[in-house]
């Protein structure tokens, strides 16, 4: 089989709510794909389905070949899974992490001490391995998780959130690891993620999740193709003057958060001047300027009318605080 996950109409429930909304999407073997979505989504409700430790309520999910339902033992030996949360024991060592993992999962010896070894020195933390996990910084945590999802050798790969609170040069090292695993390996991850350069960087394919449901799915490209070709962002003096700048060659417009708007253009190059000359005809005071190809947050903006970007940065703020 060539999809090592497939998700038909998937559903679950917390009483009345429905967090997730019927969703359906296939991952193929050897494939990165990225859920991304702001701050309660439903990315983490789905990869604890996904990797069997939340019953769905509706729909059926097949992941390295087996019913998440039906077989859930066939589909744990098959997956790896780094969670949000550290689930370290915090008094061990690295090393001791490691050992009691791979005993967790049959392995002994020097097959054990070895892979312990070439994935502790794949993270970089083979100096560190007799030092206890509690005098590790957050990103030396999470990349011993991630060595220690790999113990088993699992077919597909879980990561909610592999980056979050971590800084960019300790991002960028995990995104390495990510593309080593897939490329060395040719593993299936799943990574759940709300941030924008992340889902770019990594993904294959990219499913924008928002409210329990996908809204959009593709490579970066094809989803940026939704939003057209450039997107320029204006700060006005009265942003309520916005009406009066209606013209044929803005093909859409989003008022943000901080309130600037966007405007969906053609072409930046050639719409300036006229909006230039369109605000002046109209008496608008245009205070600032900007432009660019559209990015992944256009395309939330373009999808949904709000930014990702501002609801992440406040969720990545609380959960540093936690
Ligand atoms: N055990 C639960 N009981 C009730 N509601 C829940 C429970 N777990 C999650 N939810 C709700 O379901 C929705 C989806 O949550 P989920 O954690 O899957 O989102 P997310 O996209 O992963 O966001 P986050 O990154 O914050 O976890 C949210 O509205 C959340 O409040």
């Amino acid at each position: 089989m060539s999809e090592a996950i497939i998700v038909e109409n998937l559903v679950k429930k917390y009483g009345d709510f429905e967090a997730v909304k019927g969703i359906s999407f296939k991952v193929k073997r050897g494939e990165i794909f990225a859920f991304l979505g702001p701050n309660g989504a439903g990315k983490t409700t789905t990869v604890h389905m996904l990797t069997t430790l939340l019953k769905p309520t509706a729909g059926r999910a097949i992941v390295a070949g087996h019913d998440v339902i039906e077989e859930p033992m066939e589909v744990r030996r098959r997956i790896g899974i780094v969670f949000q949360d550290p689930t370290l024991d915090r008094e061990l060592t690295a090393y001791e992490n490691m050992y009691i993992h791979g005993r967790i999962y049959g392995l002994k010896g020097s097959e054990l001490r070895e892979k312990i070894e070439r994935l502790l020195k794949f993270v970089e933390l083979w100096e560190f391995k007799d030092k206890p996990v509690k005098t590790f910084s957050g990103g030396m945590q999470r990349r011993l998780e991630i060595a220690r999802s790999l113990l088993h050798e699992p077919e597909v790969l879980f990561l909610d959130e592999p980056t979050i609170g971590l800084d960019p040069q300790t991002r960028a090292h995990i995104w390495d690891y990510i593309r080593a695993m897939k490329e060395e390996h040719n593993m299936t991850i799943f990574l759940t993620t709300h941030y924008m350069d992340e889902a770019e960087q990594l993904a294959d394919r990219i499913a924008i999740i928002d409210h329990g449901k996908i809204i959009a799915e593709g490579t970066a490209e094809e989803l940026k193709r939704l939003v057209g070709n450039d997107v320029i962002y204006l700060r006005l003096e009265a942003p309520k003057e916005l009406k009066c700048l209606k013209a044929d060659f803005i093909r859409g417009y989003k008022v943000l958060a901080d309130g600037r708007v966007a405007l969906e253009v053609e072409n930046a190059a050639e719409a300036l001047p006229k909006l230039f000359e369109l605000a002046s005809e109209k008496g608008i005071k245009i205070l600032e300027v900007t432009y660019h190809r559209p990015t992944l947050n256009d395309v939330f903006l373009h999808l949904t009318g709000r930014e990702i970007r501002d609801e992440g940065a406040a969720f990545a703020r609380r959960r540093m605080r936690r």
